[in-house]
């Protein structure tokens, strides 16, 4: 969608408002020509969202009548924010969180599951977890993990006014979020996946995605590839070169619909579907996924470098 508007610019530094003409930057969700009104516009710096400082002046009749304009349309699909995204509301207390802490983390080769090892002095897990329980949004947490580490994750948060709930691992994780599921309230609007490795995850892409899945009913974080990747044989000659510039890396929180996971379950169980994240189990309904751009710095504690790298990086939050 876009909105063309018949608009005098002003001269480089704008008089006091010149009556009847009101300026454009006032009215609700309405953005001018340099913004784009594409939701998942990528251009070539990359960047998605760039804030015009210039103003439009239009009448007040015109201002009138854009303003019931934007306001209709906001009533029927959402508003639009300064990045152009289509935003709807969450429900305070809508979202069920599956925080999956039920791997071994082989690749790390410590004593114990990584997701539990201390990271400036509170176990990897927690940190997540204690983002998620500050969100409004959030109605309960369900947390996959061995019953042999519940009493980490109980009486971790203080002042908690939403309950912790509990799932046993699966053998792939695949199989622990399924579990989750199974323990989530049913009037729950959303389902909230998130690696409980990823420590480093923001309220404020919290917030995006969970928007974003509202909107589309399934929505995923991810960042922009940054390599040049290539396919390659088993003999590992390339195959080609792939095109950057479509490429996502995907990261978690991973939200959608609960019907849309559960229907989804039910294809991916039929048909022995081994999947290595949650919306690609939305993506075998054929249902669309909405990739709502992250933080590069939300990483997957997978290894002791990125256990270096994840300390860093939380000194500098
Ligand atoms: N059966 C599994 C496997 C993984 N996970 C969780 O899924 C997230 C992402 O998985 P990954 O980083 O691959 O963790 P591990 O499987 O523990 O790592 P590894 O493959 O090195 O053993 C982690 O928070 C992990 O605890 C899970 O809940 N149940
Ligand atoms: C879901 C995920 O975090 C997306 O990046 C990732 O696929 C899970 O980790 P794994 O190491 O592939 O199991």
């Amino acid at each position: 969608m876009e909105l063309r508007l018949h608009a005098r610019l002003p001269p480089a530094a704008p008089p006091p408002l010149p009556l009847p003409y009101a300026p454009l930057a006032v009215l609700p969700g309405l953005r001018t020509g340099r913004d784009s009104l594409q939701p998942n516009h990528r251009s070539s710096s990359r960047s998605r969202c760039t804030n015009s400082s210039s103003r439009l002046w239009i009448s007040r009749e015109h201002a009138a009548l854009l303003t019931a304009i934007v306001l209709t349309v906001e009533a029927s699909f959402g508003s639009l924010n300064n990045c152009g995204r289509q935003v709807v509301a969450v429900k305070e207390r809508s979202v069920s969180v599956i925080l999956l802490s039920g791997g071994q983390g082989k690749r790390m080769g410590a004593s114990m599951p990584k997701q539990y090892l201390p990271l400036l002095g509170l176990p990897i897990a927690l940190h997540s977890l204690k983002t998620f329980c500050q969100l409004m949004e959030v109605k309960e947490v369900v947390v996959v993990c061995d019953p042999d580490y519940k009493d980490i994750f109980e009486g971790s948060i203080d002042n908690l006014h939403i309950p912790l709930k509990f799932a046993c691992p699966g053998k792939e994780r695949q199989d622990s979020v399924f579990n989750g599921l199974q323990e989530i309230d049913a009037s729950s609007e959303l389902v909230c996946v998130h690696d409980s490795a990823r420590p480093l995850v923001s309220s404020k892409d919290v917030k995006k995605v969970l928007e974003d899945a509202a909107v589309h009913g399934a929505a995923v974080l991810g960042v922009p590839v940054k390599a040049t990747i290539k396919e390659a044989n088993s003999d590992s000659f390339v195959i080609k070169t792939l095109d950057r510039k479509t490429l996502w890396e995907m990261q978690t929180p991973q939200v959608m619909k609960p019907n849309l996971l559960r229907d989804g379950f039910e294809l991916v169980n039929r048909d022995g579907l081994e999947v290595t994240d949650d919306v690609s189990i939305v993506e075998y309904l054929k249902h669309p996924v909405f990739i709502t751009e992250g933080s590069y710095t939300n990483i997957k504690v997978t290894t002791p470098d990125d256990l270096l790298l994840a300390e860093r990086l939380m000194n500098e939050k």
